[in-house]
Parts: C-alpha cells; sequence; structure tokens
C-alpha cells in the first residue's frame, strides 16, 4: 500500500492565508487526492519549495467544479469568482475535484 503524502504546497501568494489559519480548505484534482484525515502534511510554496507551517488532514471528499459555491470561497479566503479562476486555469477542463480541509498544527 502507498504511503500517506506528507507534503503539500500552495502558490506563495496563499501561503500567509494558511498560515494565519484563514483558509482552511484547498481543492485539488484527483493526483492529489491521496491525503489521509488524521495525517500531518508540511505546506511549502509551489514557486520557491520553502516550508511554511504543519497542518493536519481533517476530510478529503470529491467535488464538483459546477459545485462550487460562496462557501468554499470563504474558505478558501478568495472570491469566488478569483477561487474558479484559479482552479480552471490549474486544471483546465477538469469536473472532477477534491475538497481537503485542514487545520494547523
Ligand atoms: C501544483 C498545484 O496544482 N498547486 C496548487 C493548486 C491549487 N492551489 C490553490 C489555489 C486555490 O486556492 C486552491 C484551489 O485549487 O488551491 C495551490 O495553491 N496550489
Amino acid at each position: 500500500m502507498k504511503a500517506a503524502p506528507t507534503k503539500i504546497t500552495f502558490f506563495e501568494f496563499l501561503t500567509p492565508f494558511v498560515v494565519s489559519g484563514k483558509k482552511t480548505i484547498t481543492i485539488r484534482d484527483e493526483s492529489e487526492c491521496h491525503y489521509v484525515p488524521g495525517t500531518h502534511v508540511e505546506v511549502f510554496t509551489l514557486e520557491t519549495d520553502i516550508k511554511v507551517c504543519d497542518i493536519e488532514i481533517l476530510s478529503v471528499e470529491p467535488l464538483q467544479y459546477s459545485e462550487i459555491n460562496e462557501f468554499h470561497a470563504e474558505q478558501e479566503y478568495l472570491p469566488l469568482p478569483k477561487l474558479k479562476e484559479i482552479i480552471s486555469s490549474v486544471y483546465p477542463g477538469t469536473e472532477q475535484l477534491y475538497l481537503i480541509s485542514y487545520k494547523l498544527v
């Protein structure tokens, strides 16, 4: 069996929101849906690979792109149009996504 992943990256501009506890979810595609609830994961900046904090995974649930709403945007600490724009640009044409909830440790 494959080990649970222990690292996640975020765009550098988003990491202050993760570190401050304002951003409590992330939405990823299938390639990043293998995080395991209860495990601790190190958070790094995508562009510079600098560690910024540790999080505990709370849940991983399937989410359709078309279901993304204001509540998700609040938890992402982003305006909804900006969140959908980022997701469309990172995962073009992908409807099946995964909602990863976490807390700071
Ligand atoms: C490698 C990669 O895809 N990295 C990502 C993907 C997404 N994000 C952010 C952007 C949004 O806030 C949410 C939703 O996807 O997650 C990211 O920081 N890094």
